[in-house]
């Protein structure tokens, strides 16, 4: 596997700058996940890497080589799309195996039986290797297409909201999985998604894209407990964080214009009265959602809180951000 590194890349379309000047460096068996809204740019770095669209300036190495005017076999990734891209007339063993059997790899036929084999259990297909990939569910298919990436080991893998489409308790189980099979290849993985525990539990840095800019890059985190603005702030954390006028509390400093409050920087049963408007029962979360001098606010409490709907609760916030009227940290 190998290190991956953006130095200065710019890609446009038109007049939009997809990517703006983006440097980064992709440690080797790192698993960085990309964020952002939609439009950010995620994917357009994904297809860059891969060398499937040509960038304007700047330039990609992966492992120490320069990828300038290579395709995307010759980069040597395996990418994993949202849609799924299977060879229809082929059963699912063949549209496995066939990564394998490029004949640069050479790779010997008991081999390829074992590492289907493994790949199809890790993946729970293994009862379908033999069904036409058109008699697949969606989320079937959208497992051998990740498993056709996972028998390989490239350079890098690259993955598009590879678990989008899938049921959330599937998505929770090979979100485990995915990250297993990346730790034990020492895999150099570039992942997009909107998910954001795909992002905190599988990230070891994630890179945070506003507008094509890259504004943060850093472990997941360090990105929740010291964003460097209010954009990077907001990527990540469930509930969002609360962003109020900053004079709505004492102690804002001088060029201050926002405070952010994530759930554990509100100190509940201090400071000045919010009302209660709604308890709500999450299951594995109970959030309140409050009003503070006419503003909202939602935190979380404890699941047998007493508190109801029109109640008062005194909040005060503890260690919380601050944002100048850029939206940058002070
Ligand atoms: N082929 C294209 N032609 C024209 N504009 C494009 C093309 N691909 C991307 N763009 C533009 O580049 C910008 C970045 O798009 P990109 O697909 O990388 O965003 P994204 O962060 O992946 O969004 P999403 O979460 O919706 O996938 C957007 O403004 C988009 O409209």
């Amino acid at each position: 596997m190998a290190e991956v590194i953006l130095d200065g890349v710019t890609k446009r379309f038109g007049e939009t700058r997809a990517l703006d000047d983006v440097t980064m460096t992709v440690p080797d068996g790192s698993f960085v996940v990309l964020l952002g809204p939609t439009g950010a740019g995620k994917t357009t770095t994904l297809r860059a890497v891969s060398g499937l669209d040509p960038i304007d300036a700047g330039s990609i190495r992966i492992g120490g080589r320069d990828m300038a005017g290579l395709t995307p076999a010759q980069r040597d990734v395996a990418m994993v799309f949202q849609q799924y891209s299977l060879y229809p007339h082929l059963t699912v063993r063949e549209n496995l195996e066939f990564p394998l059997k490029s004949p640069i790899l050479k790779t010997p036929k008991d081999a390829i039986a074992a590492r289907v084999s493994e790949i199809a259990e890790t993946l729970r297909i293994s009862h379908k290797l033999d069904n036409k990939a058109t008699q697949l569910s969606g989320g079937e298919m959208q497992r051998v297409s990740i498993g056709r990436a996972l028998v390989r080991t490239p350079q890098v893998f690259l993955m598009d909201e590879p678990l989008s489409s899938l049921d959330a308790k599937l998505r929770a189980d090979l979100r485990i999985e995915l990250k297993r099979i990346q730790r034990d290849l020492g895999a150099t993985l570039i992942y997009v998604t909107h998910d954001q525990i795909e992002a905190m539990t599988m990230a070891t840095h994630v890179g945070v894209l506003d507008h094509g800019r890259l504004v943060q890059f850093a472990p997941p985190r360090e990105i929740y407990e010291d964003p460097v603005s209010l954009y990077a702030a907001a990527r990540l954390g469930q509930p969002r964080i609360n962003i109020l006028p900053a004079d709505l509390f004492e102690g804002a400093p001088p060029r201050a214009r926002h405070i952010g409050l994530r759930p554990e920087q509100i100190r509940q049963g201090e400071g000045s009265d919010a009302t209660v408007k709604r308890v709500e029962r999450l299951g594995d979360q109970t959030r309140l959602h409050l009003e503070f001098a006419g503003h909202p606010i939602v935190t979380v409490t404890d699941p047998h809180t007493p508190l109801r709907g029109g109640e008062a609760l005194a909040i005060r916030p503890e260690r919380p951000f601050w944002f100048d009227a850029d939206g940058r940290r002070i």
